[in-house]
């Protein structure tokens, strides 16, 4: 790497893949342009297992903070007492590795070093959702810069695979079931009720379940004899994405933008418990535009329904009106210029 001592930027923010993914891409692009930042998350959610090994970062730092939004009263004094020793640490941390520019993706993981950074460094956000989370609330009259495409119409940060892979789709030829990071019970129980039928039609199920609910899933196509590509969660998911023709997904926001990006129709089923009902809100965005189909729930009958009535060459058409290319070198220039 040309510029390893070009340490001065901190990425900092987890949780779930969502947001790690984020936290991935911009790494990434930095260390192409032989910067190697450093990185703030939780020992909490996901952070550990996406980067404790992951050599693109010249220092990693997991901290022991956790989530206030949902606690009250005593839990919640303690979580907030928590935040405040995790900024101490966090700000102990910017100081030691001469931080410039604190890189913010969200989540409960990114509390200590965005507070840390509050009148030390500069300090950018990138929120994913078409809502503001609540730390991002708080944070965003502080920040250098508030990344949000639903609202500014800012880039949002994609892996070049899903632009390299994309094309229109005519025939629904495979349909591949999406839970999000985590994998989604309502998801794969919609699965589970139409893989025969779909089976039947010669139409391939790809099926991504989620680590809690794999086994489950793996028996029951077994046990049918449906011949489907079952796992609980896949790094290459790109891949899997482009051959397909269909999505059935949750709607987070990095999902939701890879699909588009690929030119992959989806009927979204948002997570209905997502803060401000986000997820409802960033298939909307995408609905509003003729490009995807959202429904809170969807049952058996509906499901053929819909399948039978969707015309996926005009949603794709309409995915590929949405101009999303190069988002991660726009979002890293500006960062780096400003
Ligand atoms: C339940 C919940 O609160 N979910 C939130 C979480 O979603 P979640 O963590 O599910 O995030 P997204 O759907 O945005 O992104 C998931 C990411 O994981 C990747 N992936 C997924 C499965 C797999 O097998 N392999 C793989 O690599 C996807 O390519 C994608 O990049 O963060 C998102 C971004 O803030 C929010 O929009 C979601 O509302």
């Amino acid at each position: 790497m040309k510029n390893e001592k070009l340490n001065n930027i901190a990425i900092t923010g987890g949780g779930t893949g969502g947001h790690l993914k984020i936290a991935k891409v911009i790494k990434d692009e930095l260390n192409k342009r032989g910067i190697k930042p450093i990185y703030i998350g939780s020992t909490s959610g996901a952070d550990m297992e996406w980067f404790e090994n992951d050599e693109g970062f010249s220092a990693k730092y997991f901290l022991d903070s956790s989530g206030v939004v949902n606690k009250k009263g005593l839990s919640k004094i303690t979580a907030l007492s928590n935040i405040l020793k995790n900024s101490f640490e966090a700000k102990k941390i910017l100081k030691k590795h001469n931080i410039k520019k604190v890189f913010s993706v969200g989540g409960y993981s990114a509390a200590p070093a965005s507070f840390a950074s509050l009148g030390f460094c500069k300090l950018y956000i990138h929120e994913q959702n078409a809502h503001i989370g609540s730390l991002n609330k708080i944070l965003k009259p502080f920040s250098k810069r508030f990344f949000n495409t639903f609202f500014y119409n800012d880039p949002y940060p994609i892996e070049d695979i899903f632009f390299k892979t994309a094309r229109i789709r005519k025939e629904i030829k495979t349909i591949i079931f999406l839970g999000g990071s985590q994998g989604a019970l309502q998801i794969n129980n919609l699965a589970l009720e139409v893989a025969k039928e779909l089976n039947k039609k010669d139409i391939k199920i790809i099926h991504q379940t989620g680590k809690k609910d794999y086994k489950r899933v793996k028996e029951f196509y077994e046990k049918e004899k449906i011949d489907a590509n079952v796992f609980d969660f896949d790094k290459n998911l790109a891949v899997k994405i482009a051959s397909s023709d269909l999505a059935i997904s949750r709607a987070g926001a990095s999902t939701l933008f890879e699909l588009t990006a690929n030119k992959l129709p989806a009927i979204f089923i948002p997570y209905p418990y997502a803060a401000g009902d986000h997820q409802y809100y960033n298939a909307k965005w995408l609905a509003d535009k003729n490009a995807a189909i959202v429904k809170r729930n969807v049952e058996k009958k509906e499901f053929f329904k819909i399948l039978n009535n969707i015309n996926i060459e005009v949603l794709s058409k309409n995915l590929d009106k949405i101009k999303l290319q190069n988002g991660v070198e726009k979002i890293v220039d500006e960062m780096l210029r400003n």
